[in-house]
Parts: structure tokens; sequence; C-alpha cells
């Protein structure tokens, strides 16, 4: 624990109350004072500096102080901060709108804004339910999510996410989402593979929208990736089985890409592997490089046509305070600038083989299973009994902390998520760290 700084930790455990904690657990877990971060490190108030191996709940992806996004902010401060956007627009947000249209071809466009991650997935099934709603299909009022869905904390989000850990005290208090098998290619039967999971998923999906037709508005998934559920993975055939189903039955589909969005699965957008366009993408954590709070909805022409109208009540009339917020336009600007100008996509090809490499003897270890990769995330499940694994990502944690990384378990799967600029140094310092925290952890 900080020696040099304790009046931090005793002032936040008495006045700040931590995200995604029991905060009883900090009577013996430590609580990091982080006085500043530079490239992949976080530095605390003693000088013991930390690899950021999840990207800070997995935003980061150019390094902490990146000084092009730093120039971008610096620029923008002198310009303006902020100004509502009813009535009003600002070059920054307009060139990230044309520039993430770009990116789809412009098969989609029209962002809309907001700041976190769960206040864009409720406004996905909002413009779904209200787009119906307006074509004259009320009934179509009903949402589709998978078993160990994510898509974050707020009740309209937490009622299409599926992990009992987050929903289950609020349950009187969310609307019932139909739930749908994964695809988790960790599911596969002897002799399968990940596509015969894919399949069989897939299939259990379209029965549903047959039985439920015309009451379907839209499947929202995670695509590739369920992240927090413990980074499960499944195979670009669900994807394309999945749109063909929703065209099938004239569903929406709903990509959350919030956590496996800009570049983290190995393309830009997942779906892309797929080669499918969903109707709506909700973006976030990466879009702004880890700097500042933003998210944003991509949708069809035809969805936003939809509500242009004369009458007010058929606008999408949604709204946050800092919707578009200028200074994370401009971090989102430099984070798309450094994608062009680096070759990031290719790069990382190069730095994920590296990274593997690095890790290969950890993946052999008589207690991991399902080691796992997708792009720019890696992903195994300690070998376990459940006493064991109910504290396991607690010590996991603090162990990590003594090797310099920072790494979270979920339940008892360990993965990585770092920053797009691990150099070959620090990938094999985190490949050997990490192999000697699991033997240490394994063995408790
Ligand atoms: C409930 S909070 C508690 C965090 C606090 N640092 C602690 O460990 O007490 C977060 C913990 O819940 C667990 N967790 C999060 N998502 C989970 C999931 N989908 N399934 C099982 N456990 C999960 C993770 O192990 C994570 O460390
Ligand atoms: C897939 C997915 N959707 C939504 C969210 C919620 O984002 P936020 O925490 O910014 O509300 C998360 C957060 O991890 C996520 O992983
Ligand atoms: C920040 C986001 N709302 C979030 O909770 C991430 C999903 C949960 C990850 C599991 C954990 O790290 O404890």
């Amino acid at each position: 624990m900080s020696t040099t700084h304790p009046s931090w930790i005793t002032r936040s455990l008495q006045s700040v109350w931590h995200p995604c904690t029991q905060m009883q657990h900090h009577e013996t877990m430590p609580l990091i004072p982080i006085s500043h971060g530079r490239g992949a490190w976080l530095v605390d108030t003693d000088g013991r500096r930390y690899l950021d191996a999840i990207s800070s709940w997995w935003v980061n992806l150019f390094g902490h102080a990146n000084p092009r996004i730093n120039a971008a902010l610096r620029d923008q401060l002198e310009r303006l901060e902020h100004a509502m956007l009813a009535g009003f627009t600002h070059e920054p947000v307009i060139e990230l709108s044309e520039k993430l249209a770009a990116l789809t071809g412009h098969e989609l466009g029209h962002c809309f804004y907001a700041s976190d991650g769960a206040s864009a997935v409720e406004i996905a099934l909002k413009m779904s339910f209200h787009y119906w709603r307006n074509s004259g299909e009320s009934e179509r009022r009903e949402f589709v999510c998978l078993k160990n869905s994510y898509h974050g904390e707020t009740i309209g989000a937490l009622a299409v996410t599926d992990v009992t850990l987050f929903r289950d005290a609020y349950g009187p208090l969310l609307r019932q989402a139909h739930v749908a098998a994964s695809p988790d290619a960790r599911l596969a039967q002897e002799g399968e593979r990940a596509e015969d999971v894919a399949r069989r998923a897939a299939a259990e999906l379209d029965s549903l929208l047959q039985q439920r037709e015309g009451r379907i508005a839209a499947v929202i998934v995670e695509p590739l990736v369920q992240c927090a559920a413990g980074m499960a993975m499944h195979d670009p055939l669900y994807l394309k089985l999945v749109r063909e189903s929703c065209d099938r039955h004239r569903v929406h589909l709903i990509a959350d890409e919030i956590a496996v969005g800009c570049g983290r699965t190995g393309t830009f957008f997942a779906c892309e592997q797929a080669g499918i366009r969903p109707d709506f993408v909700c973006l976030s954590k990466g879009i702004s490089g880890g700097y500042l709070p933003l998210s944003l909805v991509m949708t069809r022409d035809a969805i936003y046509q939809a509500f242009y109208d004369a009458d007010v009540t058929r606008g999408f009339l949604h709204s946050h305070s800092y919707t578009g917020n200028p200074l994370a336009c401009r971090a989102a600007l430099a984070t798309l600038a450094i994608f062009e100008e680096d070759d990031v996509l290719a790069k990382n090809r190069e730095r994920a083989e590296r990274l593997t490499q690095a890790l290969q003897p950890l993946a052999q270890h008589r207690s991991v299973a399902h080691f796992r990769r997708r792009g720019m995330i890696w992903a195994f499940d300690a070998v376990l009994d459940d006493a064991a694994a109910a504290t396991f990502s607690r010590r996991f944690f603090t162990a990590a902390l003594e090797q310099e990384l920072l790494i979270r378990p979920i339940g008892r799967t360990v993965y990585l998520m770092p920053p797009y600029i691990l150099d070959e140094e620090e990938s094999m310092l985190l490949g050997t760290r990490l192999h000697a925290v699991f033997d240490k952890v394994i063995a408790q």
C-alpha cells in the first residue's frame, strides 16, 4: 500500500464510492493511488509502476499521456470546451460523424451521441422500438439478448444483460428480454467446432424470432467476443446467420461494439469479420482513445428518415447534457488519425503475434483451459475448484500488482486487452510475469 499518500487512500475510502466494487473488500484489498500515466504504464504515488494490461477497463488504445491526443485536446481547450448540441453544432462532432460514416461505407451514419456505453445501448433500444412505432408496428416491443450478455448497468441496458452478478439485485425493476443461446465456442461438444456451436445457437435464435413473429423489435449482440461474460468468443459465422435471421423476420440487429469495436478484435468493427452490417452500432470506450467519456450510435438512413417528420412526437427527442462534447470528439478524431497514419490494424497483427508467442509457455500450463485470442484480446480459464474460484480474481489482482501488472480477472477467466503500443520488451515482460503470477496464485 502507498506509503507517501496513505491519506489519499483513507480519504478515497471515506468519500468515493468505487464502481463494480464491494467496498468492504478494500479492508483486505489494495486501493492504488495513481499519480500519473505514461505509455502502457500507470505510476502510483510511491513511484511504483503497473503495466495497464486491460487498458483501464478496455478504453485505452494508444497509451496514457499520448502526445498526439494531448496536443489535439490542448488545441481544442483554447477553442471550445462545450456547447449544447440541440440547435447548435461544431466542427469536431461534424468531422467525427463524417469519418465514422465513411468507415461503414456510408451504410450507417447520423451518429447520435452520449457519454457512456450503457447510454448508447439505451439509445439503440429506444430508437429501434420508436422506429417500429413510427412505422405502424408498435407491437414490436420485445428484445432478444444472448445468454451471459453484458450491455451496461442502467435499467434499460441491464434489462438486456444476462450476468447474474450485476442483474439479480434489480430484477423487479427490469423489463424481461428473451435470452437466446450464446455461441460461445467453449460450448463445443466432442468432435464439434466453433462453427457448429454458432450454427446451433443461430438456429435456436431463428426459432425464437419465428415464434415471436411480429413482436420482436431487435436482437442485441456483442459481436465476436462477449467480454464481461469472461471473454466468451464465437465464430463470425454466428453473426452472418443472425443477420440473415433478422432480415427474414424483419428484426433490427444491434451490434454493441462498445468493448470490441475500434480495432480490438483485429478489424475496426468486429462485424466486418462476418461481412455484415448491423442496423445499429454502439461505440464507446476506445473511440476516444481512453481519454474522455464518449459514446455513440450509428444507424441506417432509412431508420433516421422514419423519425424525420413535421410532428415533433415522431422525432427522437432523447438527449444528454454533454452530447457530442467537442473535447471528447477531438480526442476521438486524434484517435482515428493515429489509426490512419500509423497503419495500426496491420501493425497490431505483428504485435498480436509477438505477445501470443510470449504467452505460449503459459498457454501450455496444466491448469490453463481454453487459451484463446481474437485480435488484441487474449484470455484463458483457470482450472480451479469452486472454493478457490470464489476468491481467484481478487487474489490474482493483488498478486499481479506485486509483479507490476494491472490485470483484473473475470471470475476464473484471466484476460489481456492491452493498449495497441506494447513493444517487444513489454510483451516479453507481460508474458513472463503473467506466468509467474498464475503459478503463484494457482498454488495458493
Ligand atoms: C463484483 S466486483 C468485485 C470487485 C472487487 N475488487 C472484489 O474483487 O471484491 C468485480 C468482480 O466480479 C467478478 N465478475 C465480474 N464479472 C463477472 C462475471 N461475468 N462472471 C463472474 N464473475 C464476474 C470479477 O471477478 C470481478 O473481479
Ligand atoms: C459490451 C458492453 N456494452 C456496454 C458496456 C457499458 O459501458 P459503460 O460502462 O461505459 O456504461 C460495456 C462496459 O464494459 C460493455 O463491455
Ligand atoms: C465498466 C463497465 N461498466 C464494466 O463494468 C465492465 C464489465 C464488467 C467487467 C468485470 C470486472 O472487471 O469486474
